[in-house]
């Protein structure tokens, strides 16, 4: 069985040894982990038969898989020669013949056989469910080839961590993040399980609706007591979607908060999370089969935080997890999961892991002169303890060792560069795609742009609006905060109102700036809409139904916005920072012999006179430019945003992780 310390250099001899040998599951799924070998040009099949096992779907079209059901069917489609186990007595691996004489054959063959032979004799058919693609240069002297670099995909056990997936649970972009990229790394081979929260707020509930609870429930020793967690489970779109389930995340609200604020028991919500997901590829069988130890935790944000202490803290020293990986992905530095010294005691580690979430504020940011200022930190642990550090975009990856961009943390994360990565997020292509969207009034592609026009009059209608196709509409659509800049668009709206323009916002967040908006709407009734609320289809509605889609974002980790309002040939005015310099390139209307480039705006420095500059510079160009305002729209369309590229750079920095040791204290 592979481990995780295997190098490509194993597999690239001429022999093709058990460790190139895996099994998938009939859709995809992997039990441990395996090589997938390619090369650039001729690339030949290795095929085995896998074990199958049933499906049942229910109404709702979800799956749910059955071990059982897998040995019934053990007779018509394969023996099982064998499982490994690792010291959890979890399944991390079996082995099989299966009853064709001729796939017999090539199994047992692999351990002993070159692979060119194998090459020769390997059998393909439908009922021949895992391809390997194989590479072995030295049997290919005659060909041209030779120098074809071979590359190397290791596939991993993967276990995402999140307080938020879409499509159960969403307040912003982490929820996109955590509901698509696991899909791309499903559909790429990898065996992925998604960790969040049942949140059961009252008027959401049915989005958990195809869950099906989970036998094995887990005890979980914190603050002072012991706690015992449930697991519900959908196996949707080639993941494991697993909830966690205790009376803490029942109640009306956020997945943070309600109308009077965040919740004061978040810490204790988001440490009963961790040490779920540190449990669940132990003890959940899912399609038969635990996940085991060999696994990449994927924490995002610091409610995941405590994913990488734990497993050098709690479960290495006990020689569990010794050879996972973890990876913390920030998406939003701003927000750390700090709590005063005193709740340490409260998180279920021990004593002596104190100091890697030590915190101790500046003086200045103390809160009167005998205020030590020590705090624990949980997003500073992760990004202390985890194997890799993620970041969603190069630029963000450098605003982040910066002063004024780290929050404090620039330091420690500009030590540990040499293990952090940007990978700018890609969209849900399946979501995000104006030819097939279900929320807008009529579907439309970079081929037909007149359509888009449609949507615009059935968003002005629905606004109550004034209908006029001609009059720009430029919109907002985000969190009402700091981040976000929304004061800047506040700010500029008095002087822009002044313009023959409509603007549209859509956001919730403080109350001054809903306050704000209900002003402005009662101010310029015909020129501007506020909606206050959190609503997914009025999103998708505004995206394509307005012309420009401003985002002053102070700081911009990624931004996922301007991603989709380029897909749908909304134009975006950005402030020139983090993700949003990174994916929206300055229009220039005199490049490429005057045929144009660029997908939208960026300015700065950020401040209500240069984003009304920038607003004006685009209401004129869409005015009287009509080819260049088209030109632009299209690029923007064209532009390959899906997880394509994001998940191959994961797949990298998953490979990094596993040839380093883990993190061990
Ligand atoms: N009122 C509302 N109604 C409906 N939908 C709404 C909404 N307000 C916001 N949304 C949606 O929430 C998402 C917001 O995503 P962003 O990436 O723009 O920001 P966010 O700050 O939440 O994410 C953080 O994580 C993501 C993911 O890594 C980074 O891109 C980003 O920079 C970082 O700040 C989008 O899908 C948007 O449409």
């Amino acid at each position: 069985m592979a481990t995780l310390q295997a190098t490509p250099s194993r597999i690239f001899g001429s022999k093709f040894t058990e460790n190139s040998v895996f099994y998938h599951f009939r859709d995809g799924r992997q039990v441990g982990f395996a090589y997938l070998l390619s090369r650039n040009r001729k690339v030949k099949s290795f095929c085995v038969r896998t074990r199958s096992y049933t499906e049942e779907k229910d109404g709702g079209g979800s799956i749910s898989r059955s071990g059982k059901s897998a040995q019934d069917k053990e007779q018509n489609e394969g023996l099982l020669l064998g499982t490994e186990r690792d010291s959890s007595g979890s399944v991390v691996g079996f082995q099989l013949i299966p009853h064709s004489a001729i796939i017999e054959e090539k199994v047992l063959e692999t351990q002993e056989k070159d692979l060119e032979t194998q090459e020769n004799e390997a059998v393909e058919g439908d009922e021949l469910l895992a391809d390997v693609e194989t590479s072995d240069e030295t049997n290919d002297e005659t060909s041209d080839e030779t120098s074809d670099e071979a590359s190397t995909r290791i596939t991993f056990n993967i276990v995402f961590v999140t307080s938020e997936a879409a499509p159960y649970s969403k307040t912003g972009g982490l929820a996109d993040v955590c509901g698509s990229l696991p899909m791309a790394l499903g559909a790429r081979g990898h065996r992925v399980m998604v960790v969040s929260p049942r949140y059961l707020d009252g008027s959401s509930n049915q989005k958990f609706a195809n869950a099906v609870e989970m036998e094995q429930r887990a005890k979980i020793y914190c603050f002072g007591g012991v706690q015992e967690v449930g697991f519900f489970h959908e196996y949707r779109a080639g993941v494991d979607w697993i909830f966690v389930d205790h009376p803490s995340y029942h109640r009306p609200g956020t997945p943070y908060g309600d109308m009077f604020g965040a919740f004061s028991d978040n810490q204790f919500r988001f440490t009963l999370l961790c040490h779920a997901a540190c449990e669940a590829p132990l003890v959940l069988p899912l399609g038969g089969y635990t996940y085991g130890e060999k696994c990449l935790f994927v924490a995002n944000d610091w409610h995941a935080g405590l994913v990488p202490v734990l497993l050098a803290a709690k479960y290495r020293p006990h020689g569990v997890y010794k050879d996972a990986r973890s990876i913390i992905v920030i998406h939003n530095l701003a927000h750390q999961g700090v709590e005063p010294a005193a709740t340490y005691k409260n998180l279920g580690l021990p004593p002596g892991w104190y100091k890697a979430l030590e915190w101790v504020f500046p003086t200045w940011a103390r809160t009167h002169a005998l205020d030590p200022g020590e705090a624990v930190n949980v997003l500073k642990s992760a990004i202390v303890t985890a194997d890799r550090i993620v970041t969603v975009s190069q630029g963000y990856a450098w605003e982040i060792t910066t002063p004024e961009g780290g929050y404090g943390l620039h330091e420690l994360l500009a030590g540990r560069k040499s293990v952090l990565t940007g990978i700018t997020n890609g969209i849900d292509t399946n979501e995000w795609d104006p030819s097939k969207d279900e929320f807008i009034a009529s579907r439309y592609s970079v081929h037909d742009l007149s359509r888009k026009g449609q949507c615009k009059i059935a968003l002005q209608k629905e606004l109550g609006l004034p209908v006029r196709p001609d009059c720009p509409m430029i919109g907002f659509i985000g969190r009402l905060d700091f981040q976000k800049g929304v004061d800047i668009i506040l700010s500029a709206m008095p002087d822009l109102m002044q313009d023959d323009v409509q603007f549209v916002m859509l956001g919730s967040g403080e109350k001054q700036y809903e306050d704000w908006m209900r002003h402005l709407e009662s101010t310029y009734k015909d020129k501007f809409r506020g909606w206050v609320g959190f609503n997914v289809p009025i999103s998708h509605r505004i995206t394509a139904g307005c012309d420009i889609l401003v985002m002053p974002s102070r700081f911009e980790p990624c931004g996922l916005n301007q991603l989709y309002a380029m897909k749908y040939g909304t134009v975006p005015i950005v402030h020139d920072t983090g993700g949003l310099r990174d994916t929206v390139q300055n229009f220039n209307p005199y490049a490429r012999e005057g045929n144009g480039e660029g997908t939208g705006w960026a300015f700065s420095p950020l401040s209500r006179e240069s984003l009304l500059a920038t607003l004006r510079i685009a209401i004129g160009t869409y005015r009287d430019y009509k080819s260049s305002w088209e030109g632009l729209m299209k690029r923007g369309m064209e532009k390959n945003s899906s997880w394509d590229d994001a998940a191959t750079q994961y797949e990298q920095v998953f490979e990094w992780a596993v040839i380093d040791p883990p993190y061990a204290g």
